[in-house]
């Protein structure tokens, strides 16, 4: 059974005007397809859709060969796992509550659910975070402890909708370098950013060629490109309206905007 991520055609219209407009896109595991785009382009629209949240105009979106909203929240649980851009949680439970929670699919003892979110905590460094309230965390702490989560989770493909938004620079790469690590382990990473240079975070040397960027502009695919194209600043600097020139530092191309010339 293939575990892919379909979106086929998907079309969204509110009020007639078109938030997505025949977006096609498939993630498998193994792959890293990032969706950039600003504010407004419908990045988050798409993750609904891919999620099953968000009812089509047209098109289909399938994952592991079934439409996903037939699914339930347990069978799409199988497939997909979700990190939003900040943990919503409201009650104080500790976060070793909330990685085991992210068992739920599983019939297994609440023991065993807590045994394999402790091991989860450990793969990203945080046990020590486990007997902590969530609410209590910084955000670096609390996303660390959601990608936990996700591992807990055993999805074979991972959704994140801009999850280092809210971090500081040592947060982002450090959240970054831990989804590397996920996606060279065998997972399926479909991640939305308006921040093209945090994905630097997630490579290791070798790795530019295999990440897929999809650009999105007003609800339409406006390029599709791996992130070691020579003409990547190009695609980009058109789709968010800026010059974006990509330099080489340290051996890794970071993306600078400058302002478009002007007629003088
Ligand atoms: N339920 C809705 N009804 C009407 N318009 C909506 C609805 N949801 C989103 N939109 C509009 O659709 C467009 C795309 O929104 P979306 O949130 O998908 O963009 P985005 O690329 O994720 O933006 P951002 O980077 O700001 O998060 C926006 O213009 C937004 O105002």
């Amino acid at each position: 059974m293939t575990s892919s991520l379909e979106v086929s055609g998907a079309t969204v219209r509110k009020g007639g005007r078109p938030l997505l407009e025949d977006v096609s896109l498939r993630v498998a595991p193994g792959d890293f397809v990032a969706i950039v785009g600003p504010n407004g382009a419908g990045k988050s629209t798409l993750m609904r859709v891919a999620l099953g949240l968000q009812r089509l105009d047209a098109g289909s979106v399938t994952v592991g060969g079934r439409e996903v909203s037939a699914l339930s929240p347990r069978e799409r649980a199988a497939f997909l796992a979700w990190l939003p851009q900040r943990v919503q949680v409201s009650e104080p439970i500790t976060a070793l509550e909330h990685v085991a929670a992210a068992r739920y699919r599983f019939p297994e003892s609440r023991r065993r659910s807590e045994e394999v979110a402790l091991t989860a905590l450990a793969r990203v460094q945080a046990e020590a975070l486990a007997p902590r309230p969530i609410t209590e965390l910084s955000g670096g702490e609390q996303q660390r402890v959601a990608v936990a989560a996700l591992l807990a989770q055993e999805s074979p493909l991972v959704m994140l909708d801009e999850p280092a938004n809210f971090l500081d620079p040592a947060q982002q790469l450090e959240l970054y370098a831990l989804v590397g690590r996920l996606w060279r382990s065998g997972l399926g990473v479909l991640c939305i950013t308006h921040d093209i240079n945090v994905l630097a975070h997630a490579m290791r040397e070798g790795s530019e060629g295999r990440i897929r960027v999809v650009g999105l502009s007003r609800g339409r695919v406006a390029f599709e490109s791996s992130y070691d194209a020579p003409d990547l600043g190009e695609h980009l600097g058109r789709v968010f309206s800026v010059r974006m020139r990509g330099l080489e530092v340290e051996g890794r191309r970071v993306f600078v905007s400058l302002p478009l010339e002007r007629d003088s």
